[in-house]
This record gives structure tokens, C-alpha cells and sequence, in this order.
């Protein structure tokens, strides 16, 4: 297990990948500068071993599965996520209150101190999106909706946009934790990302951890990339 002291807020985002080319990128980051995060494709494609490949590279590892279902197969996805010694693991606010308190009393009464978030509004989704999956009001209404309810319910934090930080730091608290992908610097394309924000930005708005893929794996050097993306953080 990971004993690196990791001094920095980027997680990156391993996905476009096979198990070989994500352990050559990840064997070019230094564990103390970045996390690492494995989400649906990778995991899907190479289970396990790759969070123990990269564990035993001494980096910290997010398992973004966004895990999404009724209460019990919930909590026991997140526990057997807290077995492989992830760092952070998530599923869905829209799981509910519910699934969502017992997934943290499992991790609890397992004595894991897994970070356990909510995934509120997806980064790519837009204000137009929400009337189309049936959700009524503004887009920062529901995030701060599912936020709450995500406090409410015991877990660590969310993932959400950067552009939200502001307002649900005001509304959670300051330990709070607020993980924010749809990280681009004004050079990058968005991609499928519609809420974006600078990592520098992100940041000054109370951002915990920034979650960043493509803007760093499909650098021509991606450690320079990571390390240009933290020169713009300096003195944060
Ligand atoms: O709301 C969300 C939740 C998760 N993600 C994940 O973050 C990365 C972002 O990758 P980029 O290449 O920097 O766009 C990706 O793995 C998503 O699954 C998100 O983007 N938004």
C-alpha cells in the first residue's frame, strides 16, 4: 500500500487506455505529485490488477465507479472498493439517502477510512440537459440539492462542477470535500466536458481535488504537462 505523501490536488484520469499504456504513463508520474484515477473503461477492461499495479507504484488511487443501485448492492460495491485499498471510491447521489448512508456505515464498521463522495450533476451535462432526464428548477439548484443530501447522508463529498465550489462550500462546509473534473486550461478543447474551469480557478473557488484525463494523457509529454498545470497553481 501507498506510503507517498502526495503534495498536490491533481488526480489523474486514466482512461482511452489499455492496462499496458496506463502503467507506461503512470511509471512516467511521480506518486508524490499526482494522484491516480481508474474509472469505468479501465476498470471494466482490467479489474483489479491495475489498482494493485498501481498501488504497488505507490501512487493513491480513486475508484470512480459511480456506483449507482439499491442500497445493499451499493454498499457492498463500496466496501469490496475499500478492500483493494483504494483511497476514494464513489457512487451517485441519485442512489438516494439510503444507499448512501449505508454504504458509509459499512465502510465504517469495516474500520476503512476510504473516502466515500456523491457524484451530483455530471460535468457534461449542461442547464439544457436537465429538463430532458426530468428534473425541474436550475442546474445549481440540484447540485446543491444533491450535495446536501449527500452531507446529510455522511459522506466525505462530491464531485461536481468548479464552477459550483463557491456556493457549496458556503452551503456544506469547508471540510466539505469537493472533487471537480471538466479541468481544462484555455488552450485545451472541452471535449464532451461542458461545465469546465481552470485548474488555477478551480482552485481560488474552493476546489479540494481536481480531476484531469485528457488534457494531461494526451500531452505529448504528459509529466511536463502535469507539471505546467501545477506551475499555474503556485502560491494556492
Ligand atoms: O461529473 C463528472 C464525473 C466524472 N468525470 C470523470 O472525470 C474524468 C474527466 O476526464 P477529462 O478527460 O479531463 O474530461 C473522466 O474520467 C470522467 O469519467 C467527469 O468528467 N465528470
Amino acid at each position: 500500500m501507498s506510503t507517498t505523501t502526495v503534495t498536490s490536488p491533481i488526480i489523474v484520469a486514466l482512461d482511452n487506455t489499455t492496462y499496458n499504456d496506463a502503467l507506461r504513463l503512470a511509471d512516467t508520474l511521480d506518486p508524490a505529485l499526482c494522484r491516480l484515477k481508474v474509472g469505468k473503461e479501465m476498470f471494466t477492461r482490467c479489474g483489479p490488477q491495475i489498482v494493485k499495479e498501481l498501488h504497488s507504484r505507490g501512487f493513491e488511487v480513486f475508484l470512480d465507479l459511480k456506483f449507482h443501485d439499491i442500497p445493499n448492492t451499493t454498499a457492498q460495491a463500496v466496501l469490496a472498493a475499500a478492500e483493494l485499498g483504494v483511497w476514494m471510491v464513489n457512487v451517485h447521489a441519485t442512489a438516494g439517502e439510503q444507499a448512501m448512508s449505508l454504504a458509509k456505515q459499512r465502510l465504517v464498521d469495516g474500520g476503512y477510512d476510504t473516502l466515500l463522495i456523491a457524484v451530483t450533476v455530471l460535468t457534461s451535462m449542461g442547464a439544457d440537459t436537465l429538463p430532458s432526464i426530468g428534473v425541474q428548477g436550475t442546474l445549481d439548484e440540484h447540485v446543491q440539492r444533491l450535495a446536501l443530501l449527500t452531507k446529510q447522508s455522511g459522506l466525505d463529498g462530491v464531485v461536481c462542477s468548479a464552477k459550483e465550489a463557491k456556493a457549496l462550500k458556503t452551503l456544506c462546509g469547508q471540510d466539505f470535500k469537493l472533487i471537480t473534473p471538466g479541468i481544462r486550461l484555455p488552450e485545451d478543447s472541452s471535449d464532451d466536458q461542458k461545465r469546465i474551469c481552470t485548474p488555477a480557478d478551480a482552485m481560488h473557488d474552493g476546489s479540494d481535488y481536481l480531476v484531469i484525463g485528457r488534457s494531461i494523457t494526451t500531452a505529448a509529454d504528459p509529466a511536463a504537462k502535469l507539471q505546467t498545470i501545477l506551475a499555474t497553481l503556485d502560491g494556492q
